[in-house]
């Protein structure tokens, strides 16, 4: 079921939040990328076994490279989204050592279809905007809320923007997983269960 109303809020909300997103410079960018890593490993206490799903940069985005290097470097076992099709959830498929990354569409890089599925324990979640409930709004495709309702366990949801995509509240559908904690170049914030 679609809440229209939800919905058209929504839509007025990806524009503005996209436009504060576009509004920082290179710099800030970069910086931004760095530190949101530091906070993501001074805060995260990662097992051996936890399988991290990151995602490729599309233009304006926080960049996660900084993490994906760490990860890579300390043999965590990365996998990153690959779109099947409109109605599907995301295909994760694991970025082996030294193994190529191919063109994914949307600008973005995924291992090949021979690489193999991996269910994450931790999601890193590119973000359009949130707010301090946890709640995340996406580019409206609905391809993480599908692919974590597909999941057999509910992973730990971490989302990664600029401080500059916080909004005041926004409208949360039944299907909205809300996250578990946002990182941004200001710190980490973690979200109660009951948010
Ligand atoms: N980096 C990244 N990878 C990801 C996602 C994401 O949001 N970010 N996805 C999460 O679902 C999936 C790809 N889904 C997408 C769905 C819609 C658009 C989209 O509307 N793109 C616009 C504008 C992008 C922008 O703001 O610059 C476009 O291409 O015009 C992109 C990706 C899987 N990989
Ligand atoms: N669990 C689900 N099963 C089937 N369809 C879903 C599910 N979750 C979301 N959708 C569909 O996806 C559409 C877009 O959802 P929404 O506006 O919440 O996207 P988003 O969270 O911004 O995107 P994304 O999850 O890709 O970041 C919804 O209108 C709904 O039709």
């Amino acid at each position: 079921m679609v809440d229209e109303t939800i919905e058209a809020a929504k839509a007025t909300l990806r524009v503005t939040a996209r436009a504060a997103r576009a509004a920082l410079d290179c710099g800030e960018r970069a910086e931004a990328a760095e530190a949101a890593a530091r906070h993501f490993f001074e805060s995260i206490a990662l097992q051996k076994s936890d399988v991290v799903a990151a995602y490729w940069r599309i233009r304006d985005e926080l960049d996660c490279q900084p993490i994906l290097i760490k990860l890579m470097d300390s043999n965590q076992t990365v996998v990153l989204p690959v779109v099947l099709g409109p109605d599907e959830p995301l295909d994760l498929r694991v970025w082996e050592q030294g193994a190529s990354l191919y063109e994914a569409g949307f600008g973005t890089l995924a291992p090949s279809d021979l690489a193999p599925r991996a269910e994450p324990d931790i999601v890193l979640m590119p973000l359009l905007a949130f707010d301090n409930r946890g709640t995340r709004l996406g580019y409206g495709g609905g391809y993480y809320d599908r692919t974590l309702a597909s999941m057999k366990k509910r992973p730990k949801l971490i989302g990664l923007a600029y401080s500059a995509q916080e909004f005041e509240r926004l409208p949360r559908d039944a299907h909205d997983v809300p996250l578990d904690a946002v990182v941004t170049e200001a710190g980490i914030v973690h979200f109660g269960a009951a948010a």
